[in-house]
């Protein structure tokens, strides 16, 4: 070898034995913050598989989930000042008190957020939506660093339609987005799919069991988890509550409420016969054992936000999704609506849902185990298991571009 070849070699070794560089910014709900955080394992087990390691800093808000997240996981992160602008139909109401007070906050936020990006000088800049991502991607691009945003919905959110304009790629979660972007954005965006975590598909039924103390739950009957997304959700609490005896004589039941809910929930199940409060279990917040839950689940009656649609499809499961009449753009609305048109779930829109609606929905799946089974396996054909692998292979082809 001669010297020249000696000294290139050697580069190369170097650049191999270098960290890679992530620098993640997104969050507010679990929406945003879960496909980051997946990502970020996913990129970290395929680099270690060639020996380099990745750093990673997480830039997000101080009181969105991902600052409880990243704790968990041990995640090095810092907080930005975020202002979120909270929408109205009359011009005048925009300037509200809460508005310009937060609108206030965004330049704090974008100093913070480009001294995050110049001091931590990342190879690649991934934003997964949420407020807290704007003043972070524009710090990416005044840095020079790359920028890759993911979105999870069908329409792109706010954050992500500002951020856009100067991503170097766009990650879509479903192929239907890209007619919708603009004829610029489409030449850098790709669908990949809306990750979803790896442990969520490795869940264990009996596990679930220990881990809750639902020892008073009739394996013999199905099981149903009852989500509001990870603060609950006011109707779908009050519609489960209104067919609880009916639901209860012939399910089991894990109902993720929030935590404003949980002590009426509870209450409201000690109005119950023994055997039927036996068989339900009102919880705040599913963490940790979230894989084990739905591992033990049958049935799945839920808002209809793309984490949990990513999640639902992935491992294949009845649902009946009630989605937000009020999400943006009637997003939930359209995931449902999209799902139910192709057999693999049942959809209940509007605000004015009924029980005798989720009566009506819910009795088939837990009468008849063949139809639960035929509706799971078209939501599975619909689900996107390889989602992570793909937006880190966008992320690694954004940092080669970039050298
Ligand atoms: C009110 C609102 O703005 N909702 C939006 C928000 O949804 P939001 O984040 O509320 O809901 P998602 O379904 O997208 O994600 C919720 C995530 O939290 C997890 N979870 C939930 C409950 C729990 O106890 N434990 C737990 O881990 C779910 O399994 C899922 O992974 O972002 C989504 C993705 O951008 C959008 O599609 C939704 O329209």
């Amino acid at each position: 070898m001669t010297k020249h070849n000696a000294a290139q070699a050697g580069t190369e070794h170097d650049q191999q034995q270098q960290a890679f560089r992530l620098l993640v910014t997104g969050g507010g709900t679990g929406g945003h913050t879960y496909p980051a955080l997946t990502t970020i394992r996913t990129l970290q087990a395929r680099l270690a598989d060639q020996g380099r390691t990745v750093e990673v800093l997480w830039v997000g808000n101080a009181a969105g989930l991902e600052a409880r997240v990243t704790a968990d996981q041990g995640i090095p992160f810092q907080a930005v000042a975020t202002g979120k602008i909270r929408r109205a139909r009359n011009p005048l109401k925009m300037l509200s008190r809460a508005n310009l007070t937060d609108m206030a906050r965004v330049p704090l936020g974008v100093v913070q957020a480009r001294s995050a990006v110049a001091r931590f000088r990342p190879d690649v800049v991934l934003a997964t939506g949420g407020y807290v991502a704007v003043p972070v991607g524009v710090a990416a691009r005044v840095c020079g660093r790359p920028l890759v945003i993911h979105e999870q919905t069908l329409r792109l959110g706010l954050a992500n339609r500002v951020l856009a304009q100067v991503a170097a790629r766009v990650a879509v979660s479903s192929e239907s987005t890209l007619p919708l972007l603009s004829a610029a954005t489409r030449k850098r965006a790709v669908a990949t799919g809306n990750p979803v975590r790896a442990e969520v598909l490795t869940g264990d039924a009996d596990r679930a069991v220990k881990a809750l103390g639902v020892q008073g739950f009739d394996r013999a009957l199905p099981t149903v988890y009852v989500t509001g997304g990870a603060q609950g959700a006011r109707q779908i609490n009050e519609l489960v509550s209104s067919i609880l005896p009916w639901l209860l004589e012939r399910a089991n039941v894990v109902h993720q409420c929030g935590t404003a809910a949980v002590e009426g929930q509870r209450e409201c199940a000690a109005g119950l016969p023994a055997d039927l409060a036996a068989r339900y279990l009102p919880v705040d917040f599913i963490g940790a054992e979230l894989p084990d839950v739905f591992a033990l689940a049958d049935v799945i009656i839920s808002r209809s936000g793309a984490g949990t649609i990513a999640e639902v499809t992935a491992l294949g499961m009845a649902a009946v999704f009630i989605p937000l009449a009020s999400s943006a753009g009637g997003e939930q609305a359209h995931n449902a609506r999209h799902l139910a048109e192709q057999g693999a779930a049942a959809a209940l829109l509007g605000a004015d849902v009924t029980a005798a609606d989720l009566q009506d929905a819910v009795a088939p799946l837990l009468a008849d185990p063949q139809r639960r089974h035929a509706m799971a396996d078209l939501a599975r054909a619909q689900g996107r298991p390889d989602a992570a692998d793909r937006l880190v292979d966008v992320v690694l082809d954004a940092a080669r571009e970039r050298r």
